[in-house]
């Protein structure tokens, strides 16, 4: 009963979020955009230049606690070690009021989640690996600065005038860090978790094989007398395709590093020019 007591009281009355039209220092709150594990995230306009930011809060019932100022201050650590145009940028850090704020660059745009299943856009296999190729293209710079994501997902791209950014950098390590808390550490997950939570190349990898078979499966429609069946089976690949998502979820022999994978691509997309695509984002 406490406990529950504890969560309602967290969610109700202390994590409630500040509401639009606040202001915290030269940032104006427009609106919620979600609650993530560790903090709030805003959507607010710096009033210096009119600029669409995004300002992220850890949650008041996490304060001083290793998920909290923690987390997001490794966050801080990663945004601002990286310098890319597909990567939000770390503008700024403070403390308002005992809440610790992060503000990084805003990406307007869809979700590769809310493109696929709210705007039901489909893809062609070709077009998957066009797409692909670029979100592994992103995934090879953060390697190149030994940072791992350990968080590809198709909510965590954002598609903007046909590119895509990749964002929530809250799980991202740099290979050699220790965990920022005890929970996340690699035994704590059970199996599946562990290659995807690994701080190793292995792991974005895997995730970019889960990501391909979503691009691939928006034009997929089940039959709904048949059973489930592996992707292999409800899916018809080339065999190309198919072998690149088996070596990224380590059924056959798995890539070395996002490289390789972008090799295959490339070759793929060249042996399949002819036929150019448009997925219509
Ligand atoms: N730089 C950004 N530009 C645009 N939208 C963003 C940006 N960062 C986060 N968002 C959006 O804000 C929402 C909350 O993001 P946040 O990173 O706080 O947590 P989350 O993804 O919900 O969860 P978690 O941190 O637990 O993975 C998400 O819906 C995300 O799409």
């Amino acid at each position: 009963m406490w406990n529950k007591i504890v969560t309602w009281w967290n969610d109700n009355v202390r994590d409630r979020p500040y509401a639009p039209g606040r202001q915290i220092r030269h940032y104006r709150i427009r609106k919620v955009l979600g609650m993530g594990s560790y903090g709030i995230a805003y959507l607010a306009i710096d009033l210096r230049n009119d600029a669409q930011v995004v300002l992220k809060q850890v949650k008041p019932s996490l304060r001083h606690s290793p998920k909290g100022e923690a987390m997001q201050a490794y966050e801080q650590k990663v945004l601002s070690a990286l310098s890319h145009p597909q990567i939000p940028r770390w503008l700024d850090s403070f403390t308002y009021r005992r809440d610790s704020f992060l503000v990084m660059t805003f990406i307007e745009g869809p979700t590769l989640e809310e493109a696929l299943f709210d705007h039901r856009i489909t893809i062609d296999e070709r077009e998957a690996a066009r797409l692909m190729k670029k979100i592994a293209e992103i995934v090879a710079h953060l390697h190149e600065h030994h940072l791992i994501h350990r968080d590809v997902r198709i909510p965590n791209v954002i598609w903007h005038q046909d590119e895509p950014y990749l964002i929530d950098f809250g799980l991202a390590r740099f290979i050699g860090d220790s965990p920022t808390y005890a929970a996340d550490s690699l035994t704590a997950y059970h199996s599946e978790k562990q290659v995807k939570r690994e701080v190793a190349p292995s792991s974005d990898l895997f995730a970019l094989g889960h990501f391909f078979l979503f691009l691939l499966y928006s034009g997929y429609t089940p039959n709904e007398e048949d059973p489930e069946r592996s992707w292999e089976q409800e899916l018809s690949l080339t065999p190309a395709v198919r072998s690149m998502i088996r070596r990224l979820l380590q059924a056959d022999a798995p890539y070395p590093a996002v490289e390789d994978f972008l090799d295959d691509l490339e070759q793929y997309l060249c042996e399949t020019s002819q036929a150019p695509t448009q997925a219509g984002m």
